[in-house]
């Protein structure tokens, strides 16, 4: 049975991350909607890329990451990663189609695509608008054509929760828009739940849904303008706004 759009839900319940006697992260409990962006924002040293971290399951961690649909049935939560960067070995000669060819259809990347995984390859490029880099070497790609190829790979086949790490870095402001955009279409024609980290909160704020102000755990959420006009956020960016009470 289909869906309805936007019902199914990720859920992050009192996640707690600590190294050594340090706590990075307490008592982190957001919910993650299909068909909706939400926005993880927070000063350096925050905790951002420790919850991603925490999420993948990349850091050990306390707390509960449950999947539901729509009747509320627990399932098997599918996350799709982009990250920050990627380390390329400047002399590497994979390509496009080697890397992508390799990912979808988890064969070593040294086995030469064939004529059908090609079309494939391309296709899903395409809604990227990266089908042109299919032969290009990965390490000669822009940080914004790599963070296309790497969005195609993370939602072939799509996942219920796909995370963003700081993707715009290198990308300029023509090209973030269009980003943006992208991920607009993204969650709404495949109903997928967006977690994206930025420290652009202006930029990304027309586009996203939901907000979440992180410092440890989280100090504020709800729609962008609310996160954006409260307290908790001036606080934490030590904003002086003019025209309302900084006290
Ligand atoms: N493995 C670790 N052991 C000890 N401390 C850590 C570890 N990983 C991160 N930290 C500390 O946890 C805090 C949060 O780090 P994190 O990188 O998650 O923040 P962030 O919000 O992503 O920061 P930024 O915006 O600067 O990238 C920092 O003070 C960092 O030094």
């Amino acid at each position: 049975m289909k869906h309805e759009k936007g019902f199914c839900c990720t859920t992050v319940e009192h996640l707690c991350v600590s190294a050594g006697r340090t706590t990075i992260l307490e008592d982190v409990t957001i919910s993650l909607h299909c068909g909706q962006l939400t926005v993880v924002i927070g000063p350096n040293g925050a905790g951002k890329t420790t919850l991603i971290q925490a999420l993948l399951g990349e850091m050990r961690h306390t707390g509960r990451l449950t999947f539901c649909d729509p009747q509320g049935r627990q399932g098997r939560l599918s996350i799709g990663y982009v990250p920050q960067s990627l380390h390329i070995d400047p002399n590497s000669p994979v390509s496009v189609l080697d890397f992508c060819g390799a990912m979808l259809s988890s064969s070593p990347v040294f086995l030469k695509a064939g004529r059908k995984m090609r079309q494939r390859v391309r296709e899903e490029l395409s809604q990227f608008g990266a089908s042109d880099l299919i032969d290009r070497r990965l390490c000669d790609l822009s940080g914004g054509e790599l963070q296309r190829v790497l969005l195609a790979v993370a939602v072939t086949p799509a996942p219920q929760l796909l995370i963003l790490d700081e993707p715009v870095s290198g990308i300029d402001r023509n090209g973030l828009q269009v980003f943006y955009e992208r991920l607009t279409s993204l969650k709404r024609e495949r109903d997928i739940a967006i977690l994206l980290v930025s420290h652009d909160f202006q930029s990304v704020a027309p586009y996203a849904d939901r907000m979440v102000l992180l410092d440890r755990t989280v100090l504020c959420q709800g729609t962008p303008q609310e996160v954006l006009g409260s307290k908790e956020f001036q606080d934490a960016f030590s904003l002086y706004v003019p025209g309302r009470d900084n006290q």
